[in-house]
């Protein structure tokens, strides 16, 4: 884009003088002039009218004044977004559960730091089971999220992680977790009879009706909860046994409040990864946190 020609071209039009623009533009007259005569015939008619006593705007001169105006101030504005020395800038909005902002993506945002410090992120928290709604309503450029069971079409979905889906109990003494010692000692837990607080929706609880279903297992649902570290928060206090990515058991801070049931065929593990819209990605914003994610998790498996 030739926005010094535009310059050239506003200042003439401005001083309506040849040679004041050339002096106020550090240019010859004659480079003035060359430069409006290409924009002219670019534009396919005369921009100025000249005699020997007076330059005028033609009309085409000022439809094209109003023209490049506006074209420089979008590209000032450009500039100014993307940051000096097209650095980018702005803003990008990703939605992730709590336990996701100090473990998976604290990495990712110090290596931003680093290599994009105007990229800013909009971070909205909540259950990771809403991060796909979230993204196809294009409520957020990204979440954090459990790898859906089937991927969307329009949706793009990047594996950074891998965490075994884990039952867990209590860790201090209580009912329940005795419940769960001593049916352990016959070999086979007695699902039926244990309190379960379960995701009231999302990947991991269509994984673990499938499972119950499988070992056709009614359970006793104590509660449905929105987000894992609810479940992990309920279960501590001995309220139940519930199930959780491995990745919100062990950084809850409540990890010593509960423990994980090992199971022979126990619950699949999940990947952890980012979602966006396919046509969200072609944002340059978007596409370079989704690299530098890509690139902080390089291995996912
Ligand atoms: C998907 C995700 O962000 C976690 C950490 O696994 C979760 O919150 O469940």
């Amino acid at each position: 884009m030739d926005t010094r020609a535009l310059s050239v071209f506003l200042s003439v039009a401005e001083t309506l003088n040849f040679s004041r623009s050339g002096q106020a533009l550090h240019m010859s007259v004659s480079a003035v002039s060359r430069t409006v005569a290409r924009l002219e015939q670019e534009v396919g008619q005369p921009l100025f009218e000249r005699d020997r006593r007076r330059v005028t705007l033609t009309r085409a001169g000022n439809e094209f004044r109003e023209y490049a105006r506006r074209s420089l101030a979008d590209w000032q504005q450009l500039q100014r977004k993307l940051g000096s020395g097209g650095e980018l800038a702005g803003e990008v909005s990703l939605y992730c559960s709590v336990t996701a902002t100090y473990t998976l993506l604290a990495p990712i945002l110090a290596a931003l730091r680093g290599t994009h410090p105007s990229l800013e992120i909009m971070m909205h928290t909540g259950d990771q089971a809403d991060g796909i709604g979230r993204v196809l309503e294009g409520q957020d450029d990204l979440a954090v999220t459990i790898c859906p069971l089937n991927v969307p079409p329009r949706l793009e979905y990047l594996p950074l992680v891998e965490s075994p889906l884990q039952f867990c109990m209590p860790a201090s003494n209580c009912q329940v977790r005795e419940r769960v010692l001593a049916s352990q000692d016959d070999g086979r837990i007695d699902w039926e009879a244990l309190p379960l607080i379960v995701p009231e929706r999302g990947t991991t609880k269509e994984l673990l009706d499938d499972w119950l279903r499988e070992r056709d297992v009614r359970p006793q649902i104590y509660a449905q909860v929105a987000g894992h570290e609810a479940i992990v928060a309920m279960v501590s206090l001995g309220l139940g046994i519930g199930i959780a990515p491995q990745l919100v058991i062990e950084s809850s801070g409540l990890g010593s409040g509960v423990d994980t049931i090992s199971l022979e065929q126990g619950l699949p593990s999940l990947s952890i990864g980012l979602a966006a819209l396919r046509q969200r990605l072609a944002s340059p914003l978007v596409r370079a946190l989704w690299e530098v994610a890509g690139q902080t998790y390089p291995d996912p498996v």
